[in-house]
């Protein structure tokens, strides 16, 4: 019996960000080993039209809640939707749920963040600095919290080159920021923001790490722990291989590559390529909520949630991998054949982006407004260039991470547990596991259908062939217009023109004798 599944059965858990990616994969888990457990209290914002219900609702009846539906066939009733928004006062929870939170909650799953590297830093500190803050207020009012785990990222500290599993310091205090942010004006925050943020690329990791001094400082007496993940990739075996739902990471990248339109990307290929498996997470997620709660360690233990140290794989063999599993498994309807390169230079990389990617763009919108319809390519592309100038900063570099705590947690386990709640990403095989990720991107992401997949070869054959057309044809042209300006050109094409006449006569000529 697994002693982590029992620790979670009859027990009240609270989960921020169980509508997105990771929190989804963490309620799955938890309701297919604990389908005992009590009740999970979700904060939802109701969004696009549905309520908290209907959005709820939408996540149970998905295809990732297929196998707790057999285990746990009354799950609708074990969830609780609270209407919750983590950017007002009291995350604008009505009195009566605040009431019942506080009175019954066991246990705090912290995983609701703003993941958008360009935020505004107003926004980012609220939601990755201040909500945490207020979460920890509210969680230090809850008689019956028995661990809160804060979910923040291996990146929060990547500044660093190692990082160790501690929490580092900020050279402004969270306080001093979370005030200023009260009253500085929009304009303001911008201009200070380069400064502030130092030498973090972005808001994102900037108010994560502003988010794990605040956990440190604020815990009081609270059992707490904070899990830093690397990139988060779709899921690795559970509940099946290669679960992703959003273009977060690597997934809209894949896409971009399966689709044509991604051809050059500034990568470095030795660079090691941190990626780590939602159900890894997740799964360690739910042992350190089971260790924190109950070995009740004196400290705020973090803990490291990466594979480069233990299992690394680089970005060039998964790049390799990727287009490998193109030729296998295309997606539908390519703008042009897969065909994405790493290049780590400057002027290459803008030489392929006005090659590859802006000229393509334009003929493309030319050919749509010819024949009467809207562009959209060059829009398109702008979105991709923008998205690879801002993860640029990850596939350039690697990082060490001390993995000793999440070791020592392995260690801890018991062999069932170790099986169960597997996080041990030195078993992880990169080759099949990037495979399954791209089958995941067309099945889950593009909703394309396998039986689809014959109609997708065909039409990257014809996409190949055009592509060898046109460029026989530009190469035609082009020397048809050095031969007409320059005598060595006419030389050469003289040269070649009888060399080949001279072969094909002797040719004919042995091949008459030997008839
Ligand atoms: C050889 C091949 C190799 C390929 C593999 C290479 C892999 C490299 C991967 C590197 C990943 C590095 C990640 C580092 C993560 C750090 C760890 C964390 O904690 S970070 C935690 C993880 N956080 C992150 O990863 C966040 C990163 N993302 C961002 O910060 C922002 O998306 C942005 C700033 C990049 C673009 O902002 P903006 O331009 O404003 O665009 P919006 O977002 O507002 O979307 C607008 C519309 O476009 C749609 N769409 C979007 N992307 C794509 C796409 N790629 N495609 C297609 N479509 C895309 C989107 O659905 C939407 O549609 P609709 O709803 O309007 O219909
Ligand atoms: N994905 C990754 O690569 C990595 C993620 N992480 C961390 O993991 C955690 C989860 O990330 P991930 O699942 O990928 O992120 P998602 O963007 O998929 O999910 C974010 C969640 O936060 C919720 N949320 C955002 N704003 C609010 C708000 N104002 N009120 C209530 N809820 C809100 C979202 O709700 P809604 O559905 O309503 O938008 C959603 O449920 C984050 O803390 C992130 O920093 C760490 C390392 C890597």
């Amino acid at each position: 019996m697994s002693m982590i599944a029992a620790f979670y059965g009859g027990k009240s858990i609270l989960i921020t960000g169980a509508t997105g990616f990771l929190g989804k994969v963490l309620m799955e888990k938890l309701f297919r080993t604990s389908p005992d457990l009590k009740v999970i209290y979700v904060l939802v914002r109701p969004k696009q039209g549905q309520t908290l219900q209907q959005r709820v609702f939408q996540i149970l009846d998905s295809k990732l809640f297929e196998k707790v539906k057999e285990v746990c066939p009354n799950v609708h009733e074990k969830i609780r939707a609270i209407s919750a928004d983590l950017n007002q006062n009291d995350f604008a929870i009505s009195k009566e749920d605040m009431q019942e939170l506080l009175s019954h909650t066991n246990i705090v799953f912290h995983c609701a963040a703003t993941v958008r590297f360009d935020d505004h830093l107003r926004h980012a500190v609220q939601l990755n600095v201040t909500a945490t803050q207020q979460l920890l207020l509210m969680a230090s009012q809850m008689p019956k919290l028995e661990a809160f785990i804060h979910i923040s990222t291996a990146f929060s500290n990547c500044n660093l080159k190692h990082i160790d599993e501690v929490v580092y310091p900020c050279p402004v205090e969270p306080k001093k920021i979370i005030d200023s942010m009260e009253w500085l004006d929009d304009a303001i925050i911008d201009e200070i923001t380069p400064k502030l943020i130092g030498d973090q690329p972005n808001t994102y990791t900037y108010t994560k790490a502003l988010g794990e001094v605040v956990v440190q400082q604020e815990g009081g007496n609270l059992n707490i722990a904070i899990i830093r993940p690397s990139i988060v990739g779709a899921t690795w075996q559970e509940p099946f291989p290669g679960w992703v739902d959003n273009l977060n990471g690597p997934s809209g990248l894949i896409i971009a590559a399966g689709k044509g339109f991604l051809r050059s990307i500034r990568a470095t290929p030795m660079a090691v390529a941190d990626l780590i498996p939602a159900d890894t997470v997740v799964n360690l997620t739910l042992a350190v909520g089971w260790y924190t709660a109950v070995h009740r360690p004196k400290s705020t233990l973090v803990y490291h949630c990466t594979s480069g140290n233990l299992n690394p794989c680089n970005w060039g063999k998964m790049g390799l991998q990727v287009l490998a599993t193109f030729e296998k498994i295309p997606f539908e309807r390519a703008f042009r054949r897969p065909n994405a390169d790493f290049t780590t230079n400057n002027i290459t990389t803008h030489y392929w982006n006005a090659v590859s990617h802006r000229a393509p763009a334009i003929i493309y919108d030319f050919y749509l407004r010819l024949t009467g319809r809207k562009p959209r390519m060059t829009k398109l592309m702008n979105r991709l260039l923008r998205t690879l100038s801002m993860v640029e900063y990850f596939i350039n570099r690697s990082w060490e991470w001390s993995t000793y705590n999440t070791e020592m947690l392995m260690s801890a386990l018991s062999p069932e547990d170790q099986r169960v709640f597997n996080f041990d990403v030195r078993q992880l095989n990169w080759l099949e596991y990037i495979e399954n990720y791209v089958l995941g991107v067309k099945k889950y992401l593009l909703k394309e259908d396998m039986a689809g997949i014959p109609e997708a070869k065909q039409h990257l054959k014809r996409l190949r062939n055009i592509h060898y057309l046109f460029n026989t044809a530009l190469f035609l042209i082009a020397w048809r217009l050095l031969i007409a300006r320059s005598q060595v050109a006419r030389n050469v094409w003289f040269f070649i023109v009888s060399f080949c006449y001279k072969f094909l006569s002797y040719f004919r000529a042995s091949s008459t004798l030997n008839a």
